[in-house]
């Protein structure tokens, strides 16, 4: 569809991310599955190597630190990486990396179940095969759920907390950067602490990583391979810099890992929420997510993400042109958008800070998602989840009247409201604070009730006194033709907005779906990528 590649038939493939291992025999113990884990990966870089290649390899290379290397030893140490590797393949060569004939293969494909919510790491945490409950998956599960409370802590009002956790990433081994990854990433750092694990195949859906190699650990180059040209951006947790790669000269995107609470540094040795980022980034390889090269280092321990750079962020984009994006447009950009957000949903992420200044746009017209610190994997049956995510005006009404077990909508909801920015160039509901917000939801969409939203009266922030506010306003602002110079929108693509915009995360329209809805379909038909307008530069 004008340029963009329709999701392939699904067809069974694995992961980037190994999400989870199961047992020490390798097995997937969930009632009725039984998959053998030596299905994984033929990959010669074989997570078995990655205790030894993590410790060896950071021994190696300066600049790591002291601390540094301590952390990745504590990573090592930690049984999930070597029981993992012990449990795939402990027999594969050490200094084996992938080469193009070295694809990583299916063995015994047959064995692997098709992902699916069921097989999502959280299908099951009560049945073992024979419907007894061990005492490690009563301790894994008490763990899982005091790990994503401590993250609300961490989020909100950080405490103590004994939990241990980190992040460890497969590094291949033959020394250059021309190596593909093997992605051991494992996501959920909070979870790392379990030893068991599943692993997923979830149906990408996608173009395979395009030589999606980065070697993380190995070889950590100093930062002082590129030179800083300016900065870009000042985030919460980082600064961004536009910077050149001193032996290609190719620009790049330097983002500094900013040190908000020594407590991390301590507990982990590293910021957590960067550690989610350069763990997805580092397993997740599509068009419409921001591509990272390498993590480097400077003298005093800094860490940066090397990515691509991209020449601008929608929000500033917006901020700065004079007039709206076309409707076709508008559709290119929502598609790319809508193909990034079905690729972490299919991979059972949820990015929860889905925004226009977290939406990059190059020159070539290609939208891609950035900021990873917030995401965080998913499955059934859900857990509770901290609700302080998403920046608030993009946050979705069940976030924001506190249900904590929430899913892949909070995301289709910041689409929306991404939609209607995109659409009339300024944010749909700019609450001043989180009652305000819901405030100006309600006075735009009319107050939700039981009948459109079964389960909305058992919200905690049900209660509170809202304005009686009954009617759906959204065509006002977005009317089918307009005199006023506001924005126009179809039926069908109003259509969409609504579907985006509905109280009930149930029937919100998932990215799927929304893929394959008829705006797309009508005229004017989205714009190629080539013919969307460039702009001069942010610097
Ligand atoms: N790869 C990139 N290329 C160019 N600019 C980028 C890139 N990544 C990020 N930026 C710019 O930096 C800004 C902040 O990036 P990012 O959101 O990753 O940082 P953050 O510290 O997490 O920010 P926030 O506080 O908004 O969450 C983006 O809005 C964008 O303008």
């Amino acid at each position: 569809m004008m340029g963009f590649s329709s999701p392939r038939k699904k067809e069974r493939k694995f992961s980037p991310i190994v999400w989870d291992l199961e047992d020490k025999e390798g097995r997937i113990s969930f009632k009725n599955r039984d998959v053998v884990t030596t299905t994984i990966l033929s990959s010669p870089s074989s997570p078995s190597k990655v205790s030894n290649t993590v410790s060896n390899q950071v021994y190696k290379h300066q600049p790591f630190s002291a601390n540094m290397i301590k952390e990745v030893e504590h990573m090592a140490s930690k049984s999930l990486v070597s029981d993992f590797g012990a449990a795939l393949s402990p027999s594969l060569p050490e200094q084996q990396c992938q080469d193009d004939e070295q694809e990583p293969e299916l063995i015994g494909k047959e064995n692997v179940r098709a992902p699916n919510i069921f097989t999502s790491r959280w299908a099951s945490d009560s049945d073992d095969e024979d419907g007894s409950l061990t005492e490690e998956k009563i301790r894994r599960s008490s763990s899982l759920e005091s790990g994503e409370l401590e993250r609300e802590e961490l989020e909100v009002d950080r405490v103590q907390s004994d939990q241990r956790s980190s992040s460890v990433l497969s590094a291949c081994e033959d020394g250059g950067m021309d190596c593909k990854l093997d992605s051991v990433a494992v996501m959920d750092i909070d979870d790392m602490r379990d030893e068991d694990a599943i692993v997923d195949q979830p149906d990408l859906g996608v173009e395979e990583p395009a030589g999606g190699c980065m070697n993380m650990l190995h070889g950590c180059r100093s930062v002082f391979e590129y030179e800083k040209l300016n900065k870009i951006s000042e985030g919460t947790y980082g600064i961004v810099y536009r910077a050149k790669d001193k032996l290609t000269g190719e620009i790049v995107a330097l983002k500094k890992v900013k040190i908000l609470d020594l407590r991390d540094l301590e507990e982990y040795g590293f910021p957590v929420i960067s550690l989610r980022e350069i763990n997805i980034l580092a397993s997740f390889h599509h068009p419409s997510i921001v591509k990272s090269r390498e993590v480097v280092v400077d003298d005093h321990d800094n860490v940066y993400m090397v990515m691509e750079y991209m020449e601008h962020d929608l929000k500033w984009l917006m901020d700065s042109m004079k007039r709206r994006f076309s409707t076709s447009d508008v559709k290119c950009l929502m598609l790319q958008l809508l193909e990034g957000v079905k690729y972490l949903h299919d991979n059972w992420v949820l990015h929860r800070d889905l925004k226009t200044s977290n939406l990059l746009l190059n020159n070539q017209g290609e939208l891609k998602i950035c900021d990873f610190g917030m995401a965080r994997q998913y499955g059934s049956p859900l857990k509770p989840y901290t609700t302080k995510v998403v920046t608030q005006w993009y946050r979705a009404p069940e976030l924001l009247l506190g249900r904590k077990k929430y899913s892949t909508a909070v995301d289709m909801w910041s689409v929306g409201c991404v939609m209607a920015e995109l659409l009339a160039k300024e944010p749909l509901f700019k609450g001043t604070a989180e009652i305000d917000q819901l405030r100006k939801i309600f006075d735009t969409l009319g107050v939700p009730s039981e009948k459109i939203w079964p389960g909305f009266s058992e919200l905690p922030g049900s209660k509170a006194n809202y304005s009686k506010q009954p009617y759906n306003l959204l065509r006002k602002k977005f009317p089918a033709a307009s005199f006023t110079g506001s924005a126009v929108l179809s039926d069908a693509g109003f259509d969409l907005l609504n579907r985006l915009l509905t109280y009930d995360p149930e029937k919100r329209i998932t990215a799927d779906d929304a893929l394959n809805h008829d705006w797309f379909r009508e005229l004017p038909l989205p714009k190629s990528k080539d013919f969307l307008p460039t702009f001069p530069p942010k610097v």
